[in-house]
């Protein structure tokens, strides 16, 4: 099913398919829910993928899982069979690495950044040189104590000015409560990876990212600057690195709060949602305004 700001269409036979793929140059590809489901590769991805190529189709890939740096990604998409190179793909963790250097204007080897979430996120900062704590640090798997956690000890990093905190599948109270304590300092900034409430798995539907940041932001009583899908600065980054044409993009994606809006919002040519992912066909055609306020001033 088709959505541009017309009413949407639902692709049923060769025709319309071939009428859709003939207005757009470059594809959008979200991952999860689209391409695979964890490490299930979805039925005849590579073969559309393939046959997209074929076609002379730009494709990027365009996804809010943090967990994996760019990098990870390509090594993915190879244990498919399916070679993709990091400048197509763009994720929550290397949008927030961006917006901590551009937006932010932290100051590699000055500014330290205190990760919430798993490698990815960590990996991103570090290629624009930033020294990151936490994240995978194993100490942090230890029950908490304040009595005894190192992160404590000597009270907390004073380099640290900003957390960003995303899908960590290792989430315990000793990760909540090291990065509340940051989060309590007023010069300390609050960026989310991604708003996803939920994660698609091959049968099974599990917490997301943003079930994670909004516990976050409720213990802190503070708003994420959240970087993923549906932020515009997310889109602008693609349009910027990749020089895309927007009225000959398509995204394609499983989730009408983050894909769907982010193609619509983002003016782009038209939408694909597919129904391998997170939305079921009933209840479609409304973008649900039950996310959180994304609160991301766009500077001119
Ligand atoms: C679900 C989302 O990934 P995406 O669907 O954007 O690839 C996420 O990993 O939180
Ligand atoms: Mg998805």
């Amino acid at each position: 099913m088709t959505m541009t700001n017309s009413d949407p269409i639902k692709i049923t036979n060769t025709e319309i398919a071939q009428e859709f793929l003939d207005k757009y140059d470059t594809f959008l590809f979200d991952c999860d829910g689209v391409l695979w489901l964890g490490n299930h590769l979805l039925p005849n991805t590579k073969e559309i993928l393939a046959k997209l190529n074929s076609l002379g189709k730009q494709l990027v890939f365009v996804t809010n899982n943090s967990t994996k740096s760019r990098l990870s990604y390509t090594k993915k998409f190879a244990s498919f069979g399916i070679e993709v190179t990091q400048d197509q793909i763009f994720n929550s963790g290397y949008a927030s690495a961006v917006y901590v250097r551009d937006f932010l204007k932290l100051v590699p080897g000055k500014d330290k950044i205190w990760t919430f979430g798993e490698s990815g996120v960590a990996e991103e900062l570090e290629l624009m040189g930033y020294e990151t704590l936490g994240g995978s640090d194993a100490r942090l798997d230890e029950p908490f104590d304040v009595a005894t956690s190192p992160f404590l000890a000597n009270g907390l990093d004073e380099d640290v000015t900003c957390v960003v905190a995303g899908l960590d599948t290792k989430v315990n109270y000793h990760r909540l409560a090291i990065t509340l304590q940051y989060l309590r300092k007023e010069n300390v900034h609050f960026v989310g990876t991604n708003v996803d409430s939920t994660f698609p798995q091959k049968g099974y539907i599990l917490p997301g990212a943003g079930s994670m940041v909004e516990s976050l932001a409720f213990s802190s009583g503070r708003r994420p600057a959240y970087c993923g899908k549906p932020n515009m600065n997310m889109l602008n980054t693609i349009v910027s690195a990749k020089k895309l044409e927007k009225s000959k993009c398509c995204m394609v994606g499983d989730r009408l709060n983050t894909d769907m809006r982010f193609g619509v919002e983002g003016k782009l040519g038209g939408t694909l949602l597919v129904l391998s992912g997170i939305e079921l066909k009933k209840g479609l055609w409304k973008l649900p305004k039950n996310i959180p306020d994304q609160n991301i001033t766009l500077k001119s």
